[in-house]
Formats: C-alpha cells, sequence, structure tokens
C-alpha cells in the first residue's frame, strides 16, 4: 500500500547554544511519524538560504522560531497532504515552488529543511530500512573519516585563536570506531597538556577547548604535542584540518589576525601563512582559509597548495551547485563542506554532492555551530558515499550523537562495512 502524508506538525525547541529552533514531524497513515530538527550556524555565508527568525525582541531576543513553525503548519503541511513521502524529489520541489524566491526566505529554509529530513526519516521508517539504506541504497557501507574539532576559536569560542577550527583527522586508521578511539584519546591528552600549562580547559561551541593561547601557531603545535603524547604519529595515524572561517576575520579587504596580534594581512600573505603551515604541521585539509567572496585569494590558494592538501569551500559554496560550478571552472577549491541547512532540502543537497564528486573533489559533511541530538547528517553522510564529517570534539552530546549513530551502523553493517577517504 502507498503511504501518504496525513499530517505535519513543528515544535520550537532549543539548540545547543541555547537559541530555539525547529523539530518537525512528519505523520504519515500507516500510523508512522518521521521527526527531525534543525541545526544553526554562527559563522553563515551570506549566500546561504534564509532561516526565518521572528525578531520579536520579547521573546528570545529575537531569535524566535514561531513564524517559520507557522510555515510548517499553515502552508506546508496543507500542501503536503496527501504525497508519497518515498518521493522526496517532488516533495522538496513542491516546497521550493511553495516558497517562490530564490533563497527560501517566505517560508524559511529552517521550515522546509525540517520538513525534507522528516519527509525522508518517515519514508524510509515506512520501507523498514534505516535512514542510510534508504537513502543511499545497497551501496551505502562507506563510513566517513572524522574531522574532530579539539580547539575552538573565531565565533565559536572566546578564546585566544583568530581561526574558528582545529581539527584533529585520523587518517590512519582502520575503521571508524577506530577513528573515534584516536580522536578521544587525542582529546583526553590535550586535556591534560593544556592543565598543566596553566590553560583553561572549558570548551567552546563545538566541544573543543578554547584557551586563551598567544598564536594561531601554538594552537598547531599543541595538537601535534597531544597527538605524540596519545601515542599516534602525526600525519601518519592522526593529521590536522582546519577551518580558519576567514569571512569572520576579514574586514576592509583585509585579514584582521587581531586575536593573535599578528595584524592585518592581504590574500596572498595568508596563502603564504597557510604555506608555511603546510610545510612545519601535519596540515592535509584547510578549509574557507580565504572570505567568502575573495574568490581570487581561493584561486591562489588552490594553485598554491590545490596539488597537496584539500582546499575545502564553505562559506564560498554554501552546498549551492550555482557557487560549485563557478568554483570547478575557476579551479577555486577541490573540496566541498555540504550543510543541508545553507540549501535547505535533501534534494538540493544530493544534488549539490554529485556535482562536486563528478569533480573528483573530496567531500565534508558538515554540523553546524548550535546543534540538535538529532542525527540526521550521520545517516546522511553514510548514504553520500562516506567521505569525510566534521561534527565536533570527542564532547558535548549534540556531536556524540552523529559519532555514535557511526558507531551503530558500522556495527550494523559489519564485515560489509567500509572505512577510508
Ligand atoms: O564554519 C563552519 O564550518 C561551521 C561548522 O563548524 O560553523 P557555523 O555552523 O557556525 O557556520
Ligand atoms: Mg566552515
Amino acid at each position: 500500500m502507498t503511504p501518504r502524508i496525513q499530517a505535519i506538525d513543528a515544535l520550537e525547541i532549543l539548540d545547543s547554544r541555547g537559541n530555539p529552533t525547529l523539530r518537525v514531524n512528519v505523520h504519515l497513515d500507516n500510523g508512522i511519524t518521521g521527526t527531525s530538527s534543525v541545526p544553526s550556524g554562527a559563522s553563515t555565508g551570506e549566500n546561504e538560504a534564509v532561516e526565518l527568525r521572528d525578531g520579536d525582541a520579547a521573546r528570545y531576543g529575537g531569535k524566535g522560531v514561531l513564524k517559520a513553525l507557522a510555515n510548517v503548519n499553515d502552508t506546508i503541511a496543507p500542501a503536503l497532504a496527501g504525497c508519497d513521502p518515498r518521493q522526496q524529489a517532488q516533495i522538496d520541489q513542491a516546497m521550493i515552488d511553495l516558497d517562490g524566491t530564490e533563497n527560501k526566505a517566505r517560508l524559511g529554509a529552517n521550515a522546509i529543511l525540517g520538513v525534507s529530513q522528516a519527509v525522508a526519516r518517515a519514508a524510509a521508517q515506512s520501507c523498514g530500512l534505516p535512514l542510510y539504506a534508504y537513502l543511499g541504497g545497497v551501496g551505502a557501507v562507506h563510513l566517513p573519516v572524522p574531522m574532530m574539532n579539539v580547539l575552538n576559536g573565531g565565533k565559536h569560542a572566546d578564546s585566544g585563536m583568530d581561526f574558528q577550527e582545529f581539527m584533529i583527522f585520523p587518517i590512519g586508521a582502520p575503521s571508524f570506531a577506530e577513528a573515534l578511539r584516536y580522536g578521544a584519546e587525542t582529546f583526553h591528552a590535550l586535556k591534560t597538556i593544556l592543565a598543566a600549562k596553566g590553560y583553561a580547559t572549558g570548551v567552546g561551541d563545538e566541544g573543543g577547548f578554547a584557551p586563551q593561547v598567544k598564536s594561531n601557531d601554538e594552537a598547531c603545535e599543541l595538537i601535534v604535542e597531544a597527538i605524540v603524547a596519545a601515542g599516534y604519529r602525526p600525519g601518519e595515524d592522526i593529521a590536522i584540518a582546519l577551518d580558519p572561517a576567514a569571512s569572520s576575520f576579514y574586514e576592509e579587504g583585509q585579514y584582521r589576525l587581531s586575536r593573535s596580534g599578528q595584524g592585518d594581512k592581504n590574500a596572498e600573505e595568508m596563502t603564504e601563512i597557510f604555506k608555511a603551515w603546510v610545510n612545519k604541521y601535519p596540515i592535509v585539509s584547510i578549509e574557507d582559509g580565504h572570505a567568502e567572496n575573495d574568490w581570487e585569494g581561493f584561486k591562489g590558494m588552490t594553485a598554491a597548495l590545490g596539488d597537496k592538501i584539500q582546499i575545502v569551500g564553505d562559506d564560498l559554496l554554501v552546498t549551492n551547485t550555482k557557487f560549485i560550478a563557478r568554483a570547478i571552472g575557476e579551479h577555486a577549491c577541490n573540496a566541498v563542506l555540504i550543510k543541508l541547512n545553507q540549501i535547505g532540502t535533501v534534494t538540493e543537497t544530493i544534488a549539490a554532492i554529485q556535482l562536486c564528486r563528478n569533480a573528483g573533489w573530496g567531500i565534508v559533511i558538515s554540523h553546524r555551530s548550535g546543534e540538535t541530538e538529532d542525527s540526521f547528517m550521520a545517516d546522511f553522510a553514510v548514504a553520500m558515499g562516506g567521505g569525510q564529517i566534521k561534527t565536533g570534539s570527542a564532547c558535548r552530546s549534540e556531536r556524540i550523537a552523529k559519532y555514535n549513530r557511526l558507531l551503530e551502523i558500522e556495527r550494523e553493517l559489519g564485515a560489509a562495512a567500509r572505512f577510508g577517504r
């Protein structure tokens, strides 16, 4: 029997930063309910799909999502009633048409994505399949390599680092479970090292430490020290990945490295810093080393380092095929950061991934700095063929929910599971 959407409702919940976000339930006529929640970023790209907030200062300082909630309940729900939830592409297209704007500003990308993900969940359950198998088919057996953000700076923590994310990347691990263990052990080793040096060991938005280090260089040195202390070989067992999130410190045409006191840099000087770092530290991936509109900076970076390391576009590409196609044509990067809520539907996210895969690019599925306990992205990463996943350090439950879900999937796949980039 064909399952049909009977009702859809939304609930205003809190994310990991204590800000409101949406949870959506899609109820089918076969008694199944698919549920999903929407994350929220802090260092958002200016071309991201619009996250609709109420703007009513009396509630959550304007950050409430009751308008988006009403759009789910009053506009999207009646339009999708009676649809077969397995027709994901048609349903996503119907919501895009219903919204009618270029950037989902009318209904809100938060409203649309919540429904899109909950529809996929309901459909998977109707088919009696785990979400990764429903979305990815029989070939969905690759677990992603985790990028674990152990030092938080930039907009994610009041620390001494201009750069937003310093991640450990267990590229030499034989399985996902082992990669997670390598990462967690290094995280604990780093805590011991920080405490011994008199640094604070409280964590930032993504669960990494947020010490008042003196420089961005010191952050890399601390991580190398932690990798060794945990008993691993830097660069072989565990490498380093960075997300400077350079848009967040780009002002008036300059990269302002003010927290670390390194002064202002231009695009070429930033590339020179990264070149020197790649020679000095086991860095294999740099995301948003330049600002979102600095296409020349990205191109220069890719020309200088693209044959050695992964150059990842996040704010530059915003999971949007329009910007990805341009970046492929102009050799502006060689890998993509994928965030479902940057574009707002499951179908458009899959299209973005396919475009990157055809270009031979690396693919990193990413959380947002404001997250929920929903582990949709973990199943999604396996469905999309593994690649890489970044979803925080080895603490904070909203990050661990994703890692723990991947552990479950790896166990479920058993000997059929594959791991590696
Ligand atoms: O820049 C990023 O890659 C993300 C996730 O780590 O941060 P935010 O969600 O704040 O945009
Ligand atoms: Mg980023």
